[in-house]
């Protein structure tokens, strides 16, 4: 257990059960897509009340949509649902961002617990109240702060999930080393993806975001660093959702995004060639290059223009000085973001 609402490890679902039985709990739904509803409810149902309702949607990026929330909304209010309920969001981040916004908004908010079934949700997407769905191609452009009621991270779930899948949840592991974490990234970037057991990484990785969170839960600023990787991250992620064949997974962008950024911090002064090497050799030992052209990347930084950090016309990236050292508010123009994707397909 990291603090009293975070339970990690293999009694987390005992404390779940706990939890469920207490006298506060109305109806309990459980909102699941088709891959957890196969693969991880057997495992949850063993801590469920026989009267809890399990609502399905399908799974991918492209069903985190207001129109899917409508599938949790009617299920609500058909069961009458009242503030007594607790939406108990099984799954990845999709899962965890679309229930807890589903959540937040029905009847003004009815209370969320998240179980994380993916290495991605339960080192980051479940954590710190980030809820939301996406809208008209950019990501997370509908969502409210609400945090769940608890977070339970039990790391057996992973057990079933694809190598593909765990890889894109490291990437986020690695975004925590490198914004403020120097040693993370010294002691385990040897490692790499051949892990054991995640519970120990998962708990520091957790630990580390919810420090971050706490002294800045609605990113006016230190939080900013959290979204190292992903202006660019987001924009590339975004472009390749709009083709068909081509989708990305968000840690895989995330990736990318975070070499686009390393170069961007030294291309701005604030980050060495050495430490631009071994950032760059580190990420592409463990990602794959992501695959577009030369003439894509002005249409790609263009999604920048839509992201949340912004102010204005203004551009706020989130940089490095350092391995570890991350920096916000730095202002980058869409042409030096064009020119670090460049940067990333000559490599
Ligand atoms: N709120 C935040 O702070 C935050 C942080 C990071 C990412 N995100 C969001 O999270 C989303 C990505 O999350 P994700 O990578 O977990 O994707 P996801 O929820 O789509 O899950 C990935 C795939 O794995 C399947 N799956 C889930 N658990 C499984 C298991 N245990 N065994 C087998 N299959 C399983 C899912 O059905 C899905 O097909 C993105 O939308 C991203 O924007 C949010
Ligand atoms: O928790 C945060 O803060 C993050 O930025 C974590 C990110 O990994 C995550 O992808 C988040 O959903 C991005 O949020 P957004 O505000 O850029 O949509
Ligand atoms: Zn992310």
């Amino acid at each position: 257990m990291l603090n009293e609402k975070l339970f990690i490890g293999d009694q987390a679902l005992v404390e779940l059960a706990k939890l469920l039985s207490k006298p506060a709990v109305g109806q309990v739904f459980v909102l699941v897509d088709a891959n957890t509803g196969a693969q991880c409810l057997p495992l949850l149902a063993k801590v469920l009340p026989d009267s809890a309702r399990v609502v399905e949607i399908p799974a991918g990026e492209e069903y985190k949509t207001l129109a899917t929330c409508e599938t949790l909304w009617a299920e609500l209010t058909e069961a009458r649902a009242d503030r007594y309920a607790v939406v108990v969001n099984l799954g990845g981040g999709v899962i965890t961002d679309l229930g807890g916004f589903a959540a937040a908004v029905y009847k003004r908010g009815v209370r969320f617990v998240q179980v994380p079934t993916t290495l991605l949700a339960q080192v980051d997407a479940s954590v710190g109240g980030k809820t939301g769905v996406d809208f008209m191609g950019f990501k997370n452009q509908l969502g409210v702060f609400q945090e769940p009621a608890a977070v339970f991270i039990e790391p057996r779930f992973l057990q079933t999930l694809d190598p593909r899948q765990l890889k894109s949840g490291y990437a986020e592991i690695v975004k925590h080393w490198l914004i403020a974490d120097a040693d993370g990234f010294a002691r385990n970037r040897y490692v790499g993806m051949l892990v054991d057991d995640w519970t120990p990484l998962i708990g520091e990785s957790v630990a580390l975001k919810q420090r971050i969170v706490a002294q800045d839960p609605l990113e006016s600023g230190l939080r900013k660093l959290l979204n190292f990787g992903h202006t660019v991250g987001h924009a590339l992620e975004s472009y390749l959702l709009q083709q068909p064949g081509r989708e990305i997974l968000h840690g895989e962008a995330v990736a990318a995004g975070m070499v686009c950024e390393t170069w961007l911090s030294y291309h701005k002064g604030l980050l060495s060639a050495e430490e631009l090497d071994k950032i760059e050799t580190f990420l592409f030992s463990v990602f794959e290059k992501v695959q577009f052209v030369t003439l894509e990347t002005k249409a790609i930084a263009d999604f920048a223009r839509q992201d949340k950090k912004n102010s204005g016309a203004i551009i706020n990236c989130t940089l490095l000085e350092g391995i570890g050292r991350g920096v916000y508010d730095q202002a980058v123009t869409l042409e030096e973001i064009a020119e670090s994707l460049r940067y990333y397909h000559r490599l």
